[in-house]
């Protein structure tokens, strides 16, 4: 193994996998941290936790607990993958984690950039934008779990850091590797341990992913991986993969679940019933009435199926989500929501569904849980930042959707582009 990745959700987990099986790198992600030994046809592990959301200290020990099956696996460099819209808690997740992985690492400097140009994240003077808009005005705001209300993402980020932060101008990046270790080093100087690094396009990325060559760490969004493959290929750490992302075709019958609120989302959800697709929607207030919801949403599914396939989804407006979280409380709400999908996701399999999408970071995460899948093979892309992935041990392929990425038309698409 030469990259160890620690992911803080499970469709962060496969966007950052599946940036580097489009560069060639051999790519497995683990649900957890693994207990076995480390794949050996594997030139990186992505290690999936559900820590985004989960208390400081939870995050924290989890993270540690990856990056130490993934010391004893031999990697020469370790990556903490957030999100690209940087989602986060006032408390954290990402400075103290990025602390703590500093630490273990006996390192002193690291950068932090979520920047995903190919997917209209990119960050300037420490800002981060969505497309045209501010993070804070991007839709992020309304968050069910993680609102995003600044943009200013070293203010964000030192609020939840006891380190230093700084911050690496574009004009800086631009210029190329040796003048960001050049900036880097004077930071360090500085008594800075965590820098923002701006970026708005690949070639920054690039830039940036040769300037953290010999860092122990990297911490950022997927899009920094992009560069990665060939540092290591220029050390002769690796030999880059056509096939990495090539196996056997799937069949069964195909769902769509989305526990995701996000803009992205909406547009798929409405998308889909525009199309007349059948399409069962969880309604929250039922949920926490104790109605069996779950039940019916599956004997719904069960009996369309057969001809197409179906979506279920809690997938609904800001005020809508508002309203409930006001009554029941955002995690709770949040948590119903996902135990519900969880349930289905498990029905569907057992009823024959082998191909399934699942939109939404937590959902996937509680879905995949739920399935009890380990590990998961990295295929080819339907989207930037979204892969088919195969479950290891069972006919059964994924297609794990981050809220805001895809275009209107993504679940057919990915139906129909699946293996
Ligand atoms: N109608 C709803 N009301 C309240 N919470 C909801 C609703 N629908 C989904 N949720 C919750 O919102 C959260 C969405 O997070 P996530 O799945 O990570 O989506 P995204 O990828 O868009 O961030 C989940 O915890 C989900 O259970
Ligand atoms: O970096 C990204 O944007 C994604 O990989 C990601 O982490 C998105 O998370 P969710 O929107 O919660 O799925």
């Amino acid at each position: 193994m030469v990259l160890g990745v620690v992911a803080d959700d499970f469709t962060g987990a496969t966007d950052v996998a599946s940036m580097l099986v489009r560069a060639g790198m051999r790519t497995v992600q683990a649900i957890g941290v693994p207990q076995g030994p480390v794949p050996d046809d594997a030139d990186a592990v992505v290690v999936a936790l559900k820590s985004r959301t989960a208390p400081v200290e939870q995050a924290v020990r989890e993270s540690l607990a990856a990056l130490r099956w993934l010391q004893a696996g031999g990697a020469r460099q370790f990556y903490f993958k957030y999100c690209s819209t940087f989602d986060s808690t006032p408390a954290g997740n990402i400075g103290p984690v990025a602390e703590a992985l500093l630490e273990a690492l006996d390192s002193d400097f690291t950068i932090a950039c979520p920047a995903f140009p190919e997917n209209g994240r990119t960050v300037y003077r420490g800002h981060l934008f969505v497309g045209d808009r501010l993070l804070s005005e991007s839709g992020m705001q309304h968050h069910p779990l993680t609102p995003m209300t600044d943009a200013n993402l070293v203010r964000v980020l030192q609020a939840q850091s006891r380190a230093r932060v700084g911050l690496v101008r574009r004009d800086t990046v631009a210029q190329g590797a040796q003048a960001l270790r050049a900036a880097f080093e004077a930071l360090r100087r500085d008594g800075v341990r965590l820098a923002v690094v701006d970026a708005i396009e690949d070639d920054d990325l690039r830039h940036i992913a040769q300037a953290c060559d010999g860092l122990p760490l990297v911490t950022a969004g997927s899009g920094v991986a992009l560069g990665l493959p060939a540092v290591y290929a220029a050390r002769g750490w690796l030999q880059p993969d056509a096939q990495a992302a090539a196996w056997p075709p799937a069949g069964g019958a195909a769902a769509v679940l989305s526990g995701s609120c996000s803009e992205a989302t909406h547009a798929q959800v409405a998308h889909w019933i525009e199309a007349g697709r059948p399409a069962w929607r969880i309604d929250v207030r039922q949920l926490a009435a104790g109605a069996p919801v779950a039940a019916q949403a599956l004997a719904w599914a069960r009996e369309r199926m057969a001809q197409q396939p179906v979506l279920v989804y809690a997938t609904a407006q800001p005020e809508v989500v508002r309203a409930v979280q006001a009554e029941l409380g955002a995690q709770r709400a949040g948590a119903l929501v996902e135990q519900a999908l969880a349930a289905i996701a498990q029905g569907l399999a057992e009823a024959g569904v082998q191909r399934l999408v699942v939109a939404g970071g937590e959902t996937s995460g509680a879905v995949v849980q739920a399935l009890g899948i380990a590990r998961l093979r990295i295929g080819a892309t339907i989207a930037p930042g979204v892969p088919w992935t195969r479950a290891e041990g069972r006919p059964l392929w994924l297609a794990l959707k981050s809220g805001n990425f895809g275009a209107p038309a993504f679940f057919s698409q990915a139906l129909q582009e699946a293996p």
